[in-house]
């Protein structure tokens, strides 16, 4: 077969053809699985229940990847590097159908996958797409796993994660922890809100919720959390346009919790784009006092700002700076909160960004980890004295995390972590066994725990003077 990576032909149709050219950009390209479906969702114009679908046969082709490919390479000859791209995205995305999507019946994907392969391609690229998944109906999709593999191995195969990740958290929490991170990062991720309480109530919002026919419920880890089943596009809402809530992760939540600012407080968010965690800090200090909020590219700074608008928050400055360069252009020692949410390799929202698992690597995060140290020297200068810093990340690399704020710590010793968190941030977790006891103050959230992202945020205090 010949190597082109061109989509074949034409625009996608219907909602197999629209998740198909996304697998394909994402496989050939590297594109992000998320920007790319929402492009092509609205380039397609679907009904709701087609897009929904597109929705799910991307992030599950993606999720499940090593468990596809290990049952297509014993089928497939060559498979998969001699197999056009757009023609492994098919098989792939029609495997995922026949073992995951049982709600569709078998025969209609065999059916409907040969006839995009002979409208896409040919009647032979058709017959070997018939071939191969009839044979996978006819034999089991769930082929036995090889005799002898290792813990790593199984585990790699069975929940399809790269092996490196796999042995990484089994090294750091043991078989059976890893195997339930990896199991809990294959289920859909939460729909959450933030609320907003300068507009609203969580009990109020859960109510007019109920009323509109959502299922949600308070979030057991976050105070402002709200957790809603099924509920749509939380987007395109009264709720969300009239700044009532923001979509946001629990996790993520717990951030500006921690950070406890006051009214009237000076605040620094180095990398805040596209705004969450400034306006929850806002939110926090009732609009009182002032958040400078930068982020490294100018094109996030009106990202910023539009959250910042929608929420109706007079006290967000967004600028545009390497937060590498923020101690040269801000005064030094001149804010109450500085918060470090650093970039990071993501491991913990693989839930979201499946392609994250497949994409990082080891020495990518050996990198980020050497640029978030550099990042936490260059803006510690700029907190008071008694005033806190606050670093968190999206991901679960010890290097990235704990490894990184103890090394501070150990070339600051201005700095020490701080365990003194409100105690509504600390209760649940500690009732979840989520806490490191004695607490020392930073905590690693792992997606198994609360079914939030995985999640690291560190609280230190700097000495007064
Ligand atoms: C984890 S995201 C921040 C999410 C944000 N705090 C929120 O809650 O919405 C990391 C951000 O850091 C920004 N960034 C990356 N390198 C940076 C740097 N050297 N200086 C400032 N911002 C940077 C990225 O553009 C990205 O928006």
């Amino acid at each position: 077969m010949t190597k082109t990576i061109r989509w074949p032909g034409g625009k996608p149709q219907g909602a197999r053809e629209v998740a198909m050219s996304v697998l394909h950009k994402v496989d050939t390209r590297g594109a992000y699985s998320g920007l790319e479906l929402n492009q092509a969702l609205q380039a397609a114009g679907l009904s709701r229940p087609d897009a929904a679908l597109a929705t799910e046969l991307v992030y599950g082709t993606i999720q499940r990847l090593n468990t596809i490919d290990f049952a297509l390479q014993s089928r497939v000859k060559g498979w998969p590097n001699k197999i056009e791209p757009w023609v492994r995205a098919l098989l792939r995305m029609s495997c995922y159908q026949l073992r995951w999507l049982t709600r569709v019946p078998a025969h209609a994907v065999v059916d409907e996958a040969v006839a995009i392969a002979k409208r896409r391609g040919h009647a032979g690229i058709g017959g070997l797409v018939n071939g191969v998944l009839r044979a996978l109906l006819r034999e089991g999709f769930a082929t036995a796993l090889p005799q002898g593999l290792s813990p790593a191995e199984r585990i790699s195969l069975e929940h399809s994660h790269p092996l490196w990740l796999v042995e990484r958290w089994i090294a750091a929490y043991g078989e059976a922890g890893a195997e339930r991170m990896c199991a809990a990062n294959n289920e859909p991720p939460h729909a959450s809100a933030r609320i907003n309480p300068l507009k609203t109530t969580r009990e109020r919002v859960l109510a007019e919720m109920a009323e509109a026919g959502i299922e949600a419920a308070a979030s057991p880890l976050a105070p402002e959390g709200v957790v809603a089943l099924r509920p749509g596009n939380l987007v395109h809402t009264e709720w969300y346009k009239q700044g009532q809530f923001t979509i946001q992760d629990e996790s993520s939540m717990l951030v500006a919790s921690v950070a406890d600012p006051r009214p009237g407080m000076r605040v620094l968010d180095c990398c805040a784009a596209p705004g969450g965690k400034t306006t929850h800090l806002a939110e926090k200090m009732r609009d009182e006092g002032k958040i400078v909020a930068n982020d490294v590219h100018p094109h996030k700074e009106a990202l910023i700002k539009q959250q910042a608008d929608r929420l109706q928050l007079t006290s967000v400055q967004t600028m545009t700076a390497d937060a590498l360069e923020l101690a040269d252009r801000l005064e030094p020692e001149s804010f109450d909160v500085v918060l470090l949410d650093a970039p990071c390799s993501g491991l913990g929202v693989i839930r979201r960004k499946p392609e994250i698992k497949w994409n990082k690597t080891a020495e990518d995060i050996a990198q980020l980890s050497e640029l978030q140290s550099r990042l936490l020297e260059r803006v510690a200068p700029l907190v008071k004295p008694g005033g806190a810093l606050v670093y968190s990340t999206c991901t679960i690399a010890a290097e990235e995390n704990g490894e990184a704020v103890l090394a501070f710590v150990e070339r600051h010793p201005e700095f020490a972590l701080d365990p003194e968190w409100p105690a509504e941030t600390l209760k649940p977790l500690r009732e979840a066994g989520g806490l490191a006891e004695p607490f020392t103050g930073m905590v690693q959230l792992l997606p198994d725990m609360f079914g939030s992202d995985g999640f690291f945020i560190a609280r230190l205090r700097k000495q007064s003077c």
